[in-house]
């Protein structure tokens, strides 16, 4: 197959992640002999330095005749550490998200066995975890009417929802119960917010086309702490967006790092494969990012394109990194692999070529390395 994927690697970790995952999809193009043509284009802050824009109109450009996009990080300490500032990265992706129509972020958190004993959270508790978060991704506060008062004293954030915006996820989330184990849990703050009971008047109209799925409700507070407490009821969450952008990371805790988050943002007529996190300035040039999120992200390309034998090889890649340790300092305190390291292994296992990498680096899986 011939896929032409825009790349926007964006800032801090975002470009040492992305190039992880293109090393693992160069490695899956060679092969099952696909043709990947990747176009890098710019987003963020780096795209505010040079091009004045965090969204130039070539990269929006770029990103509207590719099959796919593959999306590192956006944010710099720059920005966020200036309230003030009248053009911000983050407004890049946003604005890209609301031009492509990408309405659905999908985000799966299932847990390695490797890793039960190395969470913070206990192994009886997150043995077997297995959910899926569908989280609203082109409406609600994130792109509601805002302003802060002339006098700077005021300010607000509009949080709004039509119909229509909560119907067409809410179709993907329970289609998506229905292959899974017919469970979609919503939530939302229903008992203080009036798009929340708009939310889940909806859902309870849209239930009644899927007869077989166990739908519950959990106000958002309560879900937070649910979360942690029994992380095993869930099987399809679906919430509006700043909901899902939160619990989201929470959720990661349980998996033992957000850089194992990988996400797909769905719209119509395009689609976006992105980690969940953000661009952890702190990390940036070292070298020690885990680019797991970025490579499962883009296993999640493959399968939008039905090449789900090319995505299982990207995650058996994945779960033996993990099984063997090779695995960058966020998931383990003895052997600390280089984000290079670990996108080399990658794309060396799925070549069929374990050995090589083993070899290459001089590594006895014995030991403690540091590389
Ligand atoms: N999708 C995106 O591009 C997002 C961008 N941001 C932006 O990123 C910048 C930093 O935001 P933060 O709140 O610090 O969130 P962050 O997700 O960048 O980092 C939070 C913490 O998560 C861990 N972490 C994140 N990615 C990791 C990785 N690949 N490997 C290992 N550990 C990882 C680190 O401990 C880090 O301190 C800000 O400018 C923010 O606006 C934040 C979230 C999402
Ligand atoms: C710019 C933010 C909305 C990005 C974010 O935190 C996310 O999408 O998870
Ligand atoms: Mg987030």
């Amino acid at each position: 197959m011939k896929l032409n994927i825009a790349l926007l690697p964006g800032d801090g970790i975002g470009p040492e992640v992305i190039q992880q995952a293109v090393k693992a999809l160069d490695a899956i193009a060679e092969k099952y002999n696909h043709e990947f043509i990747f176009t890098y284009a710019s987003i963020g802050a780096i795209a505010i330095k040079e091009a004045g824009s965090p969204l130039p109109d070539a990269t929006l450009k770029i990103c509207t005749e590719a099959d796919a996009i593959l999306f590192g990080a956006i944010g710099d300490p720059k920005y966020d550490n200036n309230p003030t500032a009248k053009i911000r990265p983050e407004e890049g992706l946003l604005k890209l998200r609301k031009s492509l129509g990408l309405f659905a972020n999908i985000r799966p958190l299932s847990i390695y066995d490797a890793l039960i004993h190395q969470s913070n959270l206990k192994a009886e508790v997150i043995k077997g975890v297995d959910f899926v978060i569908f989280r609203e991704l082109t409406s609600g506060i994130y792109f509601g009417e805002k302003e802060l008062s002339a006098d700077g004293t005021e300010a607000f954030d509009v949080c709004k929802y039509t119909v229509e915006e909560i119907d067409r996820i809410a179709h993907l989330a329970f289609k998506s119960a229905q292959i899974r184990r017919k469970k979609l849990t919503l939530i939302d703050k229903s008992n203080v917010l009036e798009t929340s009971r708009l939310w889940r008047k909806r859902i309870i109209e849209i239930s009644k086309n899927y007869p077989t799925i166990n739908l519950d409700f959990l106000f958002v507070d309560n879900a937070a702490m649910q979360l942690i407490l029994n992380p095993k009821q869930f099987d399809v969450i679906l919430t509006e967006n700043m909901f899902g952008d939160i619990l989201s990371d929470e959720a990661s805790v349980i998996s033992g790092s957000i850089g194992l988050l990988a996400s797909a943002s769905i719209g119509i007529n395009s689609a976006m494969f992105e980690p969940i996190h953000g661009s952890f300035p702190q990390a940036k040039g070292k070298n020690i990012a885990n680019p797991l999120a970025a490579v499962l992200s883009a296993a999640m390309l493959l399968d939008h394109f039905q090449l789900h034998e090319e995505a299982e090889a990207i995650r058996t890649a994945v779960e033996k990194s993990i099984e063997l340790n090779i695995t960058t300092p966020d998931l383990n305190s003895t052997n600390h692999f280089s984000t290079t390291n670990v996108g080399s292994f990658l794309s060396d296992f799925i070549l069929d070529d374990e050995n090589t990498f083993y070899n290459k680096n001089n590594i006895d899986l014995g030991q403690s390395t540091i590389i």
